[in-house]
């Protein structure tokens, strides 16, 4: 009698016999969903909630079992991604939809109903539901074990709640670590609530293993109960880091770890910022690392790193590169797993302050943007991926009574306060005392998706603060290393466990990744200027090649390395510096090349007033040819016009510079030899008396352009 399923009228009660959320979402493609949907996903706002309503009233069974969470995260993430017309942008901006690529319920249920227009689509989504036809036959033969479970908690509920109910559906996980029950309160005013509070004797009564719960929570109506029975004990095993290493969207979440269930939990980070609290040794420095994985495997998002404990997070992202250990088959330098890394307190201001004018200049360069998306959320994908700063101990940055670091911490709070809809959102990590940095406002609004590493750890750890209005969260739930406590806006405060994630798997990812990472866009890159650009140089960088890297234990290259860390050091001291200075020119090559080849706004049809030819000094010959340069170059150029005929050479245009850029001789020559290159500047003379001519001043005839 358990799993009967009641076809025609109503919701579909057979959900215990295997339906996917592929299914799921189908019949909401297959109503007048789609339709009403696809309109709505272009014309936002009543959108979601349309898209919520209809899931919602569609009643379907997964549905049924995973609504409790997934219309929440309709209705969230709809919000901040669909009204925001970012669904669609990234939609578009990733090309097909793949299954596999949209990674819940939440997400193909709004995914198919924006991309219903995509008649391939639909048609791959007709395939599908005729497999999941299929599946549902062979599934209905597979019950008997279903029932049984049925059987069985019912009498259970019986004895331990006096509570009769009549089991709707049976869902056994994927994960095969437990099953979820779907049941039918009795008339007469039981509650749901009511077998929650019993959960502790529920679980004696089953006899489950240590760490394993059966939870109570509301069903799709207040007259049903969902019971979610853990059979076997995920927290306290070791899981690695599922070697997957597939591409990720910002859109679709990032998976940080798992819940008791086995399911994966992800972050979504579009709008939110996140707060990690760990003390030492509860597995905070393996989270950051499975963090940073997930940001690497992603598409539309580039990481930059703060960590002034000497970059320690970091450096595992940045050495293996750095030091040219990996080596793609095709001979091309392989990319940092990060976009930047902090290490010193100098560096994390630079980088900041970098930030800050990247969401400014975002904000004015991309207005037209917004305005023919309609929203006020940049629309963030490959094209102009998220910024993602992690502050490692920055939650110790904001409550230090340093005033110099404080200064850091106020930096810290600018970039969350004004960089949201601008695409840089932060994720800090806190040893504890969690108090100060939990009273800050900023952080209460902007900051919730929240994990506390518990690791055993019982001393200040106050759950109540970093999750408040979640009850019965209790630290000795989760005394294994890397375990705690994730809450999110879609997803309530429960049990977590992060992945183990190991040294070889940081390269392996590195390897994996290092051809997806996007490019900062052009106009975040050009407020950025050559503080980013030049972010990889030797001189800024030195501080990481100095400390050898306590990385390679699998003992590959550094087998002597024992203890003795400065010992080592002293043992090659010329070598290693001109391996790295290598991997560091084609670091800056790449990224120089990257800037090159954006595309020359300067073409001979596109000056519109501006005469393509011999325009004299004009301003707008200025403009156009510096568009895609720094500041400081544009001001160089601007030196190089001034010089007339007369040309000028580097040393002169770094001493103008010098104060107000800070700009070295040296990287002003490099500009005066790409300006030769692609003809803006003409070289004349030879040796100490070489000096540099715009070409607007340079009119012999016959002087090629020397490269
Ligand atoms: N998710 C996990 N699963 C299993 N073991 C873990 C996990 N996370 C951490 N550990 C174990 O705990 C040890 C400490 O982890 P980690 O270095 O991340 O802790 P930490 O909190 O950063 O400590 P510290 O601040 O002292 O570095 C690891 O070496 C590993 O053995």
């Amino acid at each position: 009698m358990a799993t009967t399923a009641t076809k025609p009228s109503g919701p579909v009660l057979d959900w215990s016999a295997g339906h996917g959320p592929v299914t799921g979402a189908l019949s909401a493609t297959t109503g007048a969903f789609a339709l009403a949907t696809t309109g709505a996903a272009t014309s936002m706002p009543p959108g979601w909630a349309l898209a919520v309503g209809a899931a919602g009233a569609l009643g379907h069974t997964v549905a049924g079992l995973r609504m409790r969470y997934a219309g929440r995260t309709l209705a969230t993430r709809a919000a901040s991604w669909l009204v925001g017309a970012g669904w669609t942008t990234w939609a578009m901006a990733t090309g097909p939809l793949t299954w596999t690529a949209l990674g819940s319920l939440a997400t193909i249920g709004v995914g198919i109903g924006a991309a219903a227009r995509s008649v391939a689509l639909y048609e791959e989504a007709r395939e599908e539901e005729a497999y999941a036809a299929e599946q549902r036959q062979i599934a209905a033969e597979l019950s008997a074990e279903r029932r049984a479970i049925a059987a069985e908690w019912i009498d259970r509920i019986q004895r331990v709640c006096s509570i009769t109910v009549r089991v709707v559906g049976v869902e056994q996980w994927a994960t095969g670590t437990g099953y979820s029950i779907d049941a039918e309160l009795p008339p007469g005013g039981a509650t749901w609530s009511k077998i929650a509070a019993e959960s502790a004797r529920l679980s004696a009564d089953a006899r489950l293993p240590h760490g394993c719960t059966a939870t109570a929570s509301p069903g799709i109506h207040q007259g049903r109960v969902i019971i979610d029975v853990t059979t076997v004990n995920v927290l306290e095993q070791e899981r690695t880091y599922p070697t997957d290493y597939g591409p990720l969207s910002l859109h679709t979440g990032i998976p940080w770890g798992y819940r008791t269930n086995a399911e994966e939990i992800r972050a979504y980070l579009r709008e939110q910022c996140a707060l990690i609290v760990g003390p030492t040794g509860s597995g905070k420095t393996n989270l950051v690392h499975s963090i940073l994985a997930g940001f690497a495997r992603a598409e539309d998002v580039l990481t930059w790193v703060i960590d002034l404990n000497a970059g320690s997070a970091g450096l595992p992202w940045v050495l293996p590169a750095l030091n040219g250990e990996i080596s793609t088959g095709d001979g091309t330098p392989v990319r940092s797993g990060i976009d930047w890394l902090a290490g010193t307190f100098d560096e994390a201001m630079t980088m900041l302050d970098v930030a800050v004018r990247v969401a400014k200049q975002r904000k004015m360069g991309y207005q037209g943007v917004l305005a023919k998306a309609n929203t006020d959320l940049l629309p963030i994908s490959p094209k102009i991926p998220q910024i993602m700063l992690v502050i490692d101990e920055g939650a110790e940055i904001l409550a230090s009574p340093d005033r110099q670091v404080r200064k850091l911490g106020e930096k810290i709070l600018e970039v969350i306060r004004i960089a949201r809809a601008m695409g840089i959102r932060t994720v800090l990590t806190a040893l504890g005392a969690t108090g100060s940095v939990l009273n800050n406002l900023m952080i209460r609004r902007e900051a919730k998706v929240r994990v506390a590493l518990t690791g055993g750890e019982t001393e200040g750890m106050d759950l109540s603060k970093m999750f408040p209005g979640s009850r019965g969260l209790r630290v000795d739930q989760a005394p294994y290393k890397g375990a705690g406590f994730m809450g999110t806006p879609e997803s309530a405060a429960a049990l977590f466990k992060a992945w183990r994630i190991l040294p070889n798997q940081i390269r392996d990812i590195i390897a994996a990744t290092s051809d997806r990472h996007p490019v900062l866009d052009e106009i975040s890159a050009r407020a950025a200027g050559p503080a980013y650009a030049r972010r990889w140089d030797g001189d800024r960088t030195a501080w990481m090649l100095d400390r050898t890297p306590d990385q390679p234990r699998t003992g590959s290259g550094a087998a002597g390395g024992g203890l003795d860390l400065s010992a080592l050091r002293r043992e090659q001291p010329a070598k290693p510096a001109t391996a790295e200075e290598e991997m560091l020119r084609r670091f800056r090559e790449q990224i120089d090349a990257q800037f090159g080849t954006a595309p020359d706004p300067h073409t001979p049809t596109a000056g519109g007033a501006a005469p393509p030819t011999g325009g004299g000094l004009n301003l707008s010959a200025l403009r156009h040819e510096g568009a895609q340069e720094s500041p400081a170059q544009r001001a160089a150029l601007a030196l190089l016009l001034a010089a007339g005929r007369e040309g000028t050479g580097a040393s002169a245009i770094a001493r103008a510079l010098a104060d107000e850029y800070g700009t070295t001789r040296q990287t002003v020559v490099g500009w005066l030899k790409d300006w030769v290159k692609d003809g803006t500047a003409v070289r004349v003379g030879e040796g100490t008396k070489a000096r540099y001519v715009h070409h607007h001043h340079h009119h012999a005839p016959e002087q090629p352009p020397e490269s």
